[in-house]
Order: structure tokens, then C-alpha cells, then sequence
């Protein structure tokens, strides 16, 4: 499972949780503006937006988990198993494998309203990055400070979805995890009224009772109300290190610890890794499970207009600040 958020202070973040029982190894990657994207179909692109994101890094090509480009756009693939499907090449479309959609849109696009454009067009393929990869089944949101689609290929064609929460999880699609908030209209960071009965004399006895009823579980459906409730009633002062806090906080509103989630017989998904990308500063912050404390990369402290991508690999080990 994963979940993806954006949050908006006083500059725009994006990023999101990865979920899995067992890592791609995967890095922190800059993708500069004259590395040579070669698509499948679509031509070469020789130059383009620098993007920063994590990616797994195959033949030197970046297969990209999500991502930010340097003009504050961004883009996350979130697992969308049974519901995504693929087509082959169609005539007079722009026909971009799914390993390629991340840098075919960030890439291009300054923003939401040009990636809709190209979308349009789009006919997302089911080539293979290699015989070895077999295609991920995802969905994606893409988003920038003022706007925010997700982007569903189902067997009934391309569906692209505004997204007014600025959240996604994985199945079912995403109208229907956005129909589900209206089951929770009437949940409230405030305390809740009693009206049960007024013939009953019903106490606020704890405090956070307006939530009650804000589903716990781990499932997809569940942290989609869960991480909205949060994101849509956060919070934070508008600085860096107070927003890159709070957004953290947003998404650890649904981390999975292991041994809460069992896939297969003592198998068990985590929260491999939670990112948060200031888009507009370009700096990528993310933790990983055993690795608490916030590391970051900053894309503009790169040679942005290199042809060679940048990797750091992430800090996996509990960084502990001992005071004595
Ligand atoms: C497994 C990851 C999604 C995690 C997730 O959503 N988990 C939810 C589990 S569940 O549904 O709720 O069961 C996805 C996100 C990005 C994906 C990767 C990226 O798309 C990049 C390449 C794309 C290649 O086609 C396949 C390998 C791959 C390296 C992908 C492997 C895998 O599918 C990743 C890592």
C-alpha cells in the first residue's frame, strides 16, 4: 500500500509513503537537463526539466517511483492492482510505456495544465522496461501548487480525475475513494455536539472526539479518509522546517509498521520509505523504516545542466542524537 499527499504553505510540497514488503533498491536520483531520454516510441529528448525524485536505476535509465521537476511539478505512481491496464502501441497516439510516464510528463510540462494537455494524446503501453521488470500495475497523481489530477488507464480507456484533497492511495479508483469521504461529512477536529438524543445527557469525555469513527485500519480505502482528514485539517507555521514537519506528520498518519500487515506467511509490508519534496525549492526530504531522522537532497546544490544522473543512496540506519 501507499498513500501520496500535497500540502501548501508558504511553497508547495509533495510526496508520499512506499509501502512494500521487499525494496527495488531504490535511490534518490537527479535527472539533469541534458540526460538523453530515449523513449520507446516517442523519440529522443535530449534536453528537458532537471527532475529529483526516487527511482531505481536500471542501465543507467531512471525508472522513477516519484518525482518533482524544477519547475514544481510532481508525480507519484501509487500501486493500482487488477484495475490498471496497459495497451499496445496505437496508431496516432503518443504511445509511452508505463515505466516511461514519470519523465515523459516531467520532462515537458511547467505544470498540471500542461500535462493534461499531453494526456490527451497519451496511450499508456505495456512494454516491458526489460524481460526481467515485468510493468508495475499503478495509478498516478500529478500535481503543482495550484491544481492536482489523478490519472487512472483502465480497461475502459484513460480516465484523468481532479483531485480536490491532494491524496491518493491505491484501489479501488479514485471516484469511488473520494465517494467514500462522504460517509465521513460529519467528522470534526472540534468536539462534537451532542445530538444522540437530548433526552440523554451524553459527556465529551476525552478530548479528539469529533474524529470518532475516522477509520484505523491499514487498507487503502481506510488511509485515503484517514491521510484526507489529516491533510484537509493540517495545521503548521508556513516555514520550511515547521511545513516539511507537519507534512511529515500528515503521512505518518498512515505508516505501516511490520508485522501489522501480513502478505504472504511472515511476510509483511512497512513503509519503506516516506518522501516530502519542497517543489519549489526543489529539496527532496524523506525517512525510511529504520531511518527516522529526515535526511534531504537539494537539487539546485547540482550541476543541473550535466548529462549524467546524480544518486544518493538512502540512509537506511536509525541516526540516534544522544544528548549525553
Ligand atoms: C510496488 C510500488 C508501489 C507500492 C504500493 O503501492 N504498494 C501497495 C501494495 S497494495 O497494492 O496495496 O497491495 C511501485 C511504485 C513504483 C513502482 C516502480 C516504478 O514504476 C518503476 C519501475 C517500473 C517497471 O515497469 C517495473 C519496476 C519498477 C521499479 C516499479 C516497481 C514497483 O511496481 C513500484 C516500486
Amino acid at each position: 500500500m501507499c498513500t501520496a499527499a500535497t500540502y501548501k504553505t508558504n511553497d508547495f510540497y509533495f510526496g508520499r509513503t512506499l509501502d512494500y514488503e521487499s525494496s527495488y533498491g531504490e535511490e534518490i536520483v537527479i535527472m539533469p537537463r541534458n540526460f538523453p531520454l530515449n523513449f520507446v516510441n516517442m523519440g529522443r529528448i535530449a534536453t528537458h526539466y532537471a527532475v529529483i525524485g526516487t527511482a531505481h536505476v536500471a542501465q543507467d535509465y531512471p525508472l522513477f517511483y516519484d518525482a518533482a521537476n524544477e519547475k514544481g511539478l510532481a508525480m507519484a505512481g501509487l500501486n493500482f492492482v487488477g484495475n490498471a491496464f496497459y495497451r499496445d502501441d496505437i496508431d496516432g497516439r503518443d504511445n509511452v510505456a508505463q515505466f516511461e510516464f514519470i519523465p515523459w510528463i516531467l520532462c515537458q510540462c511547467a505544470n498540471v495544465t500542461e500535462a493534461r494537455t499531453l494526456i490527451e494524446k497519451i496511450n499508456i503501453t505495456k512494454t516491458q522496461f526489460s524481460p526481467q521488470m515485468p510493468a508495475g500495475q499503478l495509478h498516478w497523481i500529478i500535481a503543482d501548487k495550484n491544481d492536482c489530477i489523478v490519472v487512472e488507464s483502465v480497461k475502459e480507456g484513460i480516465n484523468v480525475y481532479d483531485d480536490p484533497v491532494g491524496v491518493l492511495t491505491n484501489n479501488p479508483t479514485f471516484d469511488m475513494q473520494m465517494f467514500r469521504l462522504n460517509d465521513f461529512r460529519g467528522l470534526s477536529p472540534k468536539q462534537p455536539e451532542n445530538t444522540f438524543s437530548d433526552k440523554l445527557d451524553l459527556t465529551s469525555y476525552s478530548r479528539g472526539m469529533g474524529a470518532m469513527g475516522l477509520p484505523g485500519d491499514l487498507s487503502s480505502q481506510s488511509r485515503f479518509v484517514r491521510a484526507a482528514f489529516v491533510k484537509m485539517n493540517s495545521r503548521s507555521a508556513p516555514d520550511e522546517q515547521s511545513s516539511v514537519s507537519q507534512f511529515f506528520h500528515i503521512l505518518n498518519s498512515v505508516d505501516q509498521q511490520r508485522g501489522c500487515c501480513e502478505v504472504a506467511e511472515s511476510k509483511y509490508e512497512i513503509t519503506i520509505y516516506t518522501s516530502c519534496c519542497n517543489t519549489e525549492k526543489g529539496i527532496y526530504y524523506y525517512t525510511t523504516y529504520n531511518g527516522h531522522q529526515i535526511s534531504a537532497v537539494d537539487m539546485h546544490k547540482e550541476d543541473l545542466d550535466s548529462a549524467k544522473l546524480i544518486a544518493y543512496p538512502m540512509i537506511t540506519n536509525e541516526i540516534i542524537n544522544f544528548q549525553n
